[in-house]
């Protein structure tokens, strides 16, 4: 893992050193500080960080609430310059800073879908994708025939074609998310950024919207850098986390290894919940009252998927699953559920699991739970 909070910043940094960091990333930053300005006081939140994305790649911003990655994102896009450091880009004529590129050739190369879009009035999907042309069709605005082509090949590459002619007031949250990537996709760039891609979409939803942004970073050779909420899911999709903790650091590496490392726990854990890596889940508090032995038919290992669910199902009711003998013990069956403790009782759902063995397990006085 890369921790990324070296205190380098641009003014150090000679042209040979950055390009040793950038390594033919399609967006990068070195000696990164992103903030805002408090009058004309600059106000740092994000770094300072060393930070590249290649093309083909997902990245997921992670980090609590009000941890600087919409900042970052605004940075990164050319939407706010950095407070300090260099945000470059390396496209087929070479690499240059992000602040010296025309606002038009940045266009070509960066997109950024922020969660703030524009009233488009009774503009339809088409339209809006199409603007999405406007680096590519200059001063005149006259769209070509590719340029067309161009706009067509984002609806689809986002499975939006057939929203084409609709008013993008009257689509679902969904399907406007699709929209506003369509025309990111229309702008033909390397680097996709977006802020909270997932915000308002139910969870089938942000599934699809999470596999949507992979698809287009493989089969479209883009980088894409996204900032994620849904930790389960970025953490299973991501190829690299960017992970902000709230303090200015920035901790770079695979989802994995940032989890492994404690750093997840680190930046969203709290008194009471912890980043279970069991489970891969947070974990809400529960006050154990008894601890559990689970087993399959006849003392022999559960079936792994029920099993899962009878520990999701008893650790609710507030018992702890062992792995040694103890003082209760489920077996779980193919269609049942039989709990031996003070008593046997079989019990055909994980509801009832759960009520038998709050019964059982408050009945015990805490110095006998061994
Ligand atoms: N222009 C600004 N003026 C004042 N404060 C700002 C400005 N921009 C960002 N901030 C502050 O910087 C911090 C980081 O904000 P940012 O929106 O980047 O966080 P975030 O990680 O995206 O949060 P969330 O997950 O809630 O969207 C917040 O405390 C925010 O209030």
């Amino acid at each position: 893992m890369t921790a990324t909070s070296s205190p380098s910043s641009a003014s150090s940094l000679d042209g040979a050193a950055l390009d040793g960091a950038l390594d033919g990333a399609a967006l990068a930053a070195v000696g990164l500080r992103a903030g805002y300005h408090d009058g004309r006081q600059p106000v740092p939140i994000v770094g300072p960080a060393d930070l590249s994305v290649h093309r083909g790649r997902f990245v997921a911003v992670l980090g609590p609430n009000g941890a600087g990655k919409t900042t970052l994102l605004r940075t990164l896009g050319g939407v706010i310059p950095p407070l300090d450091g260099r945000v470059t880009a390396t496209t087929a004529s070479g690499t240059r800073e992000l602040t010296k590129m025309k606002r038009a050739d940045r266009a070509t190369h960066i997109a950024v879908v922020l969660t703030d879009h524009p009233d488009v009035g009774l503009l339809r999907a088409r339209d809006i994708v199409a603007i999405g042309r406007h680096p590519h069709t200059g001063w005149s605005g006259r769209m070509t025939a590719r340029d067309h082509q161009m706009v067509d090949d984002a609806l689809e590459a986002v499975g939006a074609t057939h929203l084409a002619d609709r008013e993008l007031a009257r689509l679902s949250d969904g399907q406007r998310q699709r929209v506003w990537i369509a025309r990111a996709l229309a702008q033909e760039p390397a680097v996709l950024l977006l802020d909270e891609p997932t915000a308002f979409l139910d969870l089938p939803g942000r599934v699809e919207a999470i596999g949507l942004l992979r698809r287009l970073a493989a089969t479209r050779d883009l980088a894409v850098v996204a900032s994620i909420h849904d930790l389960d899911l970025a953490l299973r999709v991501a190829d690299t986390a960017w992970l902000l903790d709230g303090s200015g650091t920035v901790e770079v590496g695979a989802p994995e290894d940032l989890a492994l490392d404690g750093a997840i726990d680190r930046a969203f854990g709290r008194d009471d919940i912890r980043f279970d890596l069991a489970t891969a889940s947070f974990q809400l508090p529960v006050d154990c009252c008894a601890e559990v032995s689970v087993t399959g038919v006849d003392g022999r290992d559960p079936d792994p998927t029920r099993a899962l669910w009878t520990g999701r199902a008893l650790a609710r009711a507030g018992a702890v699953v062992v792995d040694r003998s103890a003082w209760l013990t489920v077996e779980v069956l193919p269609d049942r559920w039989r709990l031996r403790g003070p008593e046997t009782v079989e019990c055909t759902t994980l509801q009832q699991l759960a009520e038998a063995v709050r019964a059982a397990g408050l009945v015990v006085p805490t110095g006998d739970r061994q």
